[in-house]
């Protein structure tokens, strides 16, 4: 009686101890699938996430965000390999969005829309750049990464990086990249209107001084989104006039971040960063790039548009005879403008200007003032344009008065006659 009593609690217990381990068991499973699920649904969420943006455009996280974004564009090209998605992937190998929103690009794409890269626009020391236009019929300008050029690769990845997540009006965006077949290139939109270095020394067109003004505010507001805007702030270390770039409307873009870091000084390995002319002093001596430094190039090119003096051909020599002339900027001023200008907003500009080149950073205003003065200029000159159309309005109205006045008076001689 006690064995066969025995045996039934041992069975019983066995019997429970078996289900407990099955039901853990089950359980483990269970719990071990949700958190694989979980993590899957973070991985993607990861792969969709927008790029940087700033200024209530989106949101914005700090620089290691945007390495973030790197990693997972290289996690979607494994992750579309194996993924449900891939039949959507064939259908588009060879484009594809990439976690910062720009497009990737195969090298048959670019060489058919650049009709085997014969439509050359220029050449920078990052290689050349190509006029292409895609299967979609849009037009885009491709730089290829010249094979020999030193700072490739690592210039290629801060551009894709950091343009992928930056965007405004006032710089050129970037819209897709290639890398195939060992070549690197990067797909920005097409500006019609070439270089203000172009425009401002080339025969083509004289630019008026409205649309002069109006370069330097965009300039401004481009430079402002990278200072001020983007989250970790951008500075460029490179602006030039042949970094401004103008579309079809004569609105200028800044250009060349990334790509601008180059070692490029007058043409030595000195190991400073930037292009002759435009290098901050205080920079060459110190060897330490601030924001300042981007703000003292800018206030070169404000000169440049005064001036239409190229920084190789010592503007800075020019500024400072003006300097001690009684007349100011006004002896320098640009000779095609055929005294088209208003020398008050003239005047008005080139004191910007000097603020920036201030010797001692510090002094130098910052690009938020700086754009906050270039509009004063420009609302001050909007609001006598108004002031002058309205006088015309005025003028008109005042002389039609007179003329059906004089029809009335010749009116009443023909029936007094
Ligand atoms: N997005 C674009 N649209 C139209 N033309 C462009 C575009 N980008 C560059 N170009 C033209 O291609 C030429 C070379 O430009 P790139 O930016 O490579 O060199 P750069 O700025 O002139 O010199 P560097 O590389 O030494 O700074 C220039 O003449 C420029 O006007």
């Amino acid at each position: 009686m006690v064995d066969q009593a025995g045996l039934v609690i041992g069975v019983s217990v066995g019997v429970a101890l078996g289900l407990l381990i099955a039901v853990l068991v089950f359980f483990s499973i269970r719990w071990y699938k949700k958190r694989a699920h979980l993590r899957r649904c973070a991985n993607e969420r990861s792969l969709t996430t927008l790029p940087i943006r700033t200024n209530g455009l989106g949101t914005s996280t700090d620089f290691s965000a945007s390495l973030t974004n790197s990693i997972a564009i290289q996690r979607t090209e494994n992750h579309q390999k194996n993924s449900p998605r891939s039949w959507w992937n064939n259908q588009n190998k060879d484009r594809f969005a990439s976690a910062s929103g720009i497009l990737k690009y195969a090298y048959k794409d670019i060489q058919k829309a650049t009709q085997n890269f014969t439509t050359i626009l220029g050449e920078g020391s990052f290689g050349p750049v190509y006029k292409a236009t895609m299967a979609t019929g849009e037009v885009v300008a491709v730089k290829a990464l010249a094979s020999n050029s030193k700072q490739g690769e690592k210039e290629f990845q801060t551009e894709v990086l950091l343009l992928g997540r930056l965007h405004h009006r006032n710089l050129v965006n970037l819209l897709g990249y290639c890398v195939d077949k060992g070549q690197r290139m990067l797909i920005y939109e097409f500006m019609s209107n070439g270089s203000l270095e172009n425009l401002l020394y080339g025969e083509d067109r004289v630019l008026s001084w409205g649309e002069r003004l109006q370069i330097a505010l965009d300039i401004s507001h481009g430079i402002e989104y990278l200072h001020e805007g983007a989250v970790p702030p951008v500075i460029h270390r490179d602006l030039k006039s042949a970094n401004i770039l103008l579309d079809s409307l004569m609105r200028a873009k800044v250009a060349d971040f990334g790509l601008s870091k180059e070692e490029n000084f007058d043409g030595r390995n000195s190991g400073l960063k930037g292009t002759y002319g435009y290098i901050d002093p205080v920079y060459m001596s110190t060897n330490k790039f601030t924001m300042m430094s981007d703000i003292y190039s800018f206030g070169i090119i404000i000169f440049e548009l005064i001036t239409a003096i190229h920084p190789h051909q010592n503007l800075m020599d020019y500024i400072n005879l003006a300097a001690m002339s009684s007349d100011g900027v006004d002896v320098i001023v640009d000779e095609k403008l055929r005294g088209e200008f208003n020398l008050e907003e003239v005047r008005g500009l080139a004191s910007v200007a000097h603020k920036c080149l201030r010797k001692l950073p510090r002094k130098r205003p910052s690009i938020a003032e700086v754009s906050q003065a270039i509009l004063k200029i420009k609302q001050r000159r909007l609001a006598r344009d108004d002031t002058m159309s309205f006088a015309g309005s005025d003028f008109s109205q005042t002389f039609s008065r007179i003329e059906d006045q004089q029809i009335e008076l010749r009116r009443m001689t023909t029936m007094k006659e």
